[in-house]
């Protein structure tokens, strides 16, 4: 579908099918609510279904590898050829999220959106990488609706294949500048605040980083009010991709799980376009960048770990996989009130 489709495709979630799952957990004979936040995450899929039972065994990593022309102000630890280099691992399970997925029965999908190398990731290349966001737009309008209708196009694509729950994932040197400029236009907050040292940064590193990005937004000035320009002027292509994604699950009525900072930014460009999207967004973890918190904050999430990650390509998003597996075996195993022959619990008020 195009944008503009899946825009409108977007509804808010089943209340019918929630309520039935909730009432499906009050009956297993436990205390009420005794699971908390993972009742609440089973009845949100529930409600994005529309089906009370939950089915997650098939589900799918999509990561998308790109390159960030803002590299040029040297903001970044590593090389761009970093990119490539990890994307081309994934394929050989050799990188981390490719050894987690393999954990946790998932299938990884790298996707070449926009790296500045060729290789043998899947090409579904918008450019060969963006343009320096410091010395004007990181891309075109029609860059950016294209980017985001590859992951739309991705996300169909595997959806179409039986995939029951997606996970967004990244992978691109200086996609950490890029979010941070992102995240500061939306949040209208100082760039000082919200920007880390990604994948490790130098405090002089640090300070270059900080004022790319002023320069980026004081040349560019995305209007906060149109999403798709902040993304053209001082986004990505990873980050489109991974918005797309988020668009094509709420449209399609599949979960999508965030990973970390460059993911929630992506989360919250998908909520600006079209806000019922956040509705089928389930949190995993928060990153250590200082504005993941931030981000979870605005989307009004709540994650599931807090373990200091900041590495990207969807690893803490696959990490939530096992815990929503274990959930789901208490919700189809075990038995109810009438079964274990326990009287219905009440509540103490
Ligand atoms: O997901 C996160 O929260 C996260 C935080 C910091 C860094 N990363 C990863 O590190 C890379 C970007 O870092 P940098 O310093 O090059 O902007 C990129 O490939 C991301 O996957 C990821
Ligand atoms: C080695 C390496 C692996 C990564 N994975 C995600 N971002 C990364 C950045 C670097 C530098």
């Amino acid at each position: 579908m195009t944008l503009q489709e899946t825009i409108e495709q977007i509804h808010p979630l089943s209340k019918e099918a929630m309520d039935r799952a909730k009432a499906h957990w009050d009956g297993i004979a436990k205390p009420l609510h005794s699971l908390g936040k993972l009742e609440d995450v089973l009845i949100q899929i529930a409600g994005i279904t529309g089906k009370e039972e939950i089915s997650i065994e098939k589900r799918a990593l999509l990561t998308f590898c790109a390159d960030n022309g803002v590299v040029e102000e040297n903001v970044t630890q590593s090389g761009q050829e970093v990119t490539a280099t990890v994307a081309e691992n994934f394929l050989q399970e050799k990188a981390t999220a490719a050894i987690l997925c393999r954990g946790a029965h998932a299938d990884l999908f790298p996707i070449d959106i926009g790296m500045a190398r060729d290789t043998k990731v899947p090409r579904y290349k918008v450019a060969y990488g963006t343009k320096n966001m410091a010395k004007g737009p990181a891309m075109t309008r029609e860059e950016a609706v294209r980017a985001l209708e590859t992951g739309i196009a991705v996300a169909e694509e595997k959806i179409a294949a039986g995939y029951q729950l997606m996970a967004t994932g990244e992978m691109g040197i200086g996609n950490t500048t890029t979010s941070s400029a992102m995240a500061a236009v939306f949040l209208n907050q100082p760039v000082p605040e919200l920007t880390g040292r990604g994948a490790g940064l130098s405090s002089e590193g640090l300070a270059r980083k900080i004022a790319a990005i002023e320069k980026a937004i004081a040349i560019n000035q995305p209007d906060p009010s149109d999403p798709i320009d902040v993304l053209a002027k001082v986004g990505g292509f990873d980050i489109a991709g991974m918005a797309g994604v988020f668009l094509a699950g709420a449209a399609h009525g599949v979960p999508v799980v965030m990973d970390g900072f460059i993911s929630c930014v992506a989360a919250l460009l998908a909520a600006r376009i079209a806000p019922f999207a956040k509705d089928y967004m389930i949190a995993s973890h928060v990153s250590k960048e200082p504005a993941a918190h931030l981000l979870l904050a605005e989307l009004g999430k709540e994650a599931f770990l807090h373990c200091d990650m900041c590495l990207g390509e969807g690893t803490g998003a696959i990490m939530i996989f096992p815990i929503l597996d274990q959930a789901n075996a208490v919700y189809r195993g075990m038995a109810t009130f009438d079964e274990a022959q326990i009287e219905t619990y009440v509540p103490l008020t």
